[in-house]
């Protein structure tokens, strides 16, 4: 059990370990045809993470067009789409059990839940050396981005869980 900076409001940022190694946040490839950016984001996140969570409009924060070295056909451009969601404390352990247990993709895709550390232990560690991690994507420069969003003090809002959501470009 460790000892840390925070107090039991703060902020409690989660990403995942994929199977590539790389850090990054639940979420996935969004049909447009079939679904909205919201309704499929909400569709990956019952696969990676065994929960149900709801995701609308205004848990939307922002959207970026990838680097082509990041897409994963060069003859096709991605958009990024990130969301907070906010949850309590409960809700996101709930998240953290069900994502090592009877998720779908847990073991396969996605090999575990990662909290953010926003504090340090004895001056080591947190957001500097967690950020020095490899991450997929603009997943890292999205943390940031996230971060400096839900960076207020203590409110009512609940935590924030990060999540995001792509869709490739329809034009190539
Ligand atoms: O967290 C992320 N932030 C930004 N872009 C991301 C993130 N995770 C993946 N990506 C990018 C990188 C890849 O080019 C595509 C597809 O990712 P992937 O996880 O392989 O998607 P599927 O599981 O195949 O739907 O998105």
């Amino acid at each position: 059990m460790h000892q840390c900076e925070c107090n039991s409001r703060c902020l409690f940022p989660q990403m995942q370990m994929r199977f590539d190694g790389l850090l990054g946040f639940p979420g996935g490839f969004v049909n447009l045809q079939k679904e909205t950016l919201e309704t499929g984001l909400s569709r990956e996140l019952w696969e990676e993470l065994g929960v149900a969570i709801p995701i609308s409009v205004e848990d939307h924060v922002v959207s970026c067009l990838a680097p082509a070295l990041f897409s994963s056909t060069s003859s096709s451009c991605l958009i990024t789409h990130l969301y907070v969601k906010r949850m309590e404390e409960e809700q996101i352990l709930e998240v953290e059990r069900a994502a090592a247990s009877t998720a779908k993709d847990h073991g396969h895709e996605v090999l575990g839940m990662i909290r953010v550390p926003l504090y340090t232990i004895k001056g080591e560690g947190g957001l500097a050396s967690f950020l020095s991690h490899s991450f997929i994507g603009n997943a890292r420069s999205q943390l940031v981005e996230s971060l400096l969003q839900s960076y207020m003090p203590a409110t009512s809002q609940g935590l924030p869980i990060t999540a995001h959501a792509y869709n490739l470009c329809p034009f190539t």
